[in-house]
């Protein structure tokens, strides 16, 4: 059954749902749901070959990358990346599993993350996947090339904390590529004041860490009066301090950076809020199956058309089917263009006045959901799945 203007879509056994509005959703047997080409959900696009590809096929070696060669796990660098990317590009073809050397043990996941051995980050990806091989990134862009390049198999980036809110970068780096939000982890960071041993807390005329974790020690860190002095993430901080051997400088990081860069816990548990949830996402190339077997959420963006009211009647595709908003976040974006890729990996910088990010509490699986994102598309000037995917509990 040739679907209306994808007949280079591969014949997946589709059933063809006929909706009110002139629009025809296919659903895809294996996939989930799916505009016809008009609009592609991330987590139900009409997929072309290479999304086809299962997850667990064999993945490159890492060993040279993640070791850079010296055999100490440095992190990954983004220029790095860039050369290989362009060599890539000229392949042919889309990229498959076989351009890259098979890794030694397949059933190793391959986890990027941004920062240093240590880092929350690192401790999500290992909550995720217990048994993973972490490959330390030097910026969150660096993971999602990473997994882009194959040389990765998912990225784990930190999203927000119910303290110090979202991070927004995170937001946009989600727009600019085309990774799929596979899982998400949340985590109750337990930051610790890390110094060098005999160093005590009166001593300290500054403290370092990533920015997330200073905001959220505020009320330490105003007690003690110190400088705020930010770093790329928390184990860097850490790694720093014992590095250059600083005396009258702090890291906040976590226990497990104290054992790494051998440092002394001054102080434990120091955030304000000690039900400060960090969420991190989980990033793959391909979308999982969306189901209705445990709770799954959906994160979208979008944009919307001139008019009154319009936003009022696009949270209301949600409310009138019962679909709970678990986040609602705008963004302004005046005059600050996005760079986006579309369904054909072509970036274009695109202007929107907001752009509204929204989890609402319904798999995509879930005809609901289905229904909310047809009528969102009535008052939407632009809409990205970003994933469906189970609900993390802590
Ligand atoms: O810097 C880190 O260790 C990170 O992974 C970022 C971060 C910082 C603070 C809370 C959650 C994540």
């Amino acid at each position: 059954m040739a679907l209306n203007g994808c007949s280079n879509a591969p014949q997946l056994g589709f059933a063809t749902l006929k909706l009110a509005n002139p629009h025809t959703l296919s659903v895809d047997l294996r996939y989930g749901v799916g505009k016809c080409c008009k609009w592609k959900c991330c987590c139900m696009s009409i997929l072309a070959p290479r999304a086809l590809t299962p997850v667990e096929d064999e993945k490159p070696d890492l060993t040279e990358t993640e070791s850079c060669g010296n055999g100490n796990r440095l992190p990954v660098q983004l220029n790095e990346l860039k050369g290989l990317q362009k060599d890539i590009n000229l392949l042919p073809r889309p990229i498959m599993a076989n351009d890259f050397p098979s890794s030694k043990d397949g059933s190793k996941v391959r986890v990027a993350y941004q920062g240093l051995p240590g880092a929350y980050s690192e401790d999500a990806a290992f909550k995720a996947y217990p048994k993973c091989k972490t490959v330390p990134c030097d910026e969150f862009e660096t993971t999602f090339k990473a997994v882009e390049l194959w040389l990765a198999d998912k990225a784990v980036l930190p999203i927000e904390s119910s303290i110090a809110g979202s991070i927004h970068r995170n937001y946009d780096l989600l727009l600019s590529h085309r990774l799929h939000i596979v899982g998400e982890v949340k985590l109750k960071v337990n930051h610790c004041l890390l110094g060098l041993a005999g160093v005590r807390i009166e001593e300290l005329k500054g403290i370092v860490s990533h920015p997330q974790a200073l905001a959220q020690c505020e009320m330490m860190l105003g007690d003690l009066g110190v400088a705020k002095i930010s770093a790329p993430d928390t184990a860097a901080a850490a790694k720093a301090v014992a590095s250059k051997r600083i005396r009258d400088t702090g890291a906040i990081a976590s226990s497990r950076a104290a054992k790494i860069y051998d440092l002394e816990i001054l102080a434990e548990g120091i955030q304000d809020d000690d039900n400060d949830i960090s969420r991190f996402l989980i990033l793959a190339r391909e979308p999982i199956i969306p189901a209705i077997d445990r709770p799954y959420k959906t994160s979208i963006v979008f944009s919307l058309e001139e008019g009154p009211g319009l936003l009022f009647k696009a949270l209301g595709a949600f409310s009138l089917r019962n679909i709970d908003l678990l986040k609602i976040e705008s963004r302004p974006l005046k005059q600050r263009p996005l760079m986006v890729v579309d369904d054909s990996n072509k970036e274009s910088a695109k202007y929107f006045d907001y752009l509204f990010y929204i989890d609402f509490e319904a798999s995509m699986a879930d005809v609901r959901a289905q229904y909310a994102l047809e009528n969102l598309q009535e008052y939407a000037r632009f809409i990205r799945v970003l994933g469906c995917y189970p609900i993390d509990r802590i």
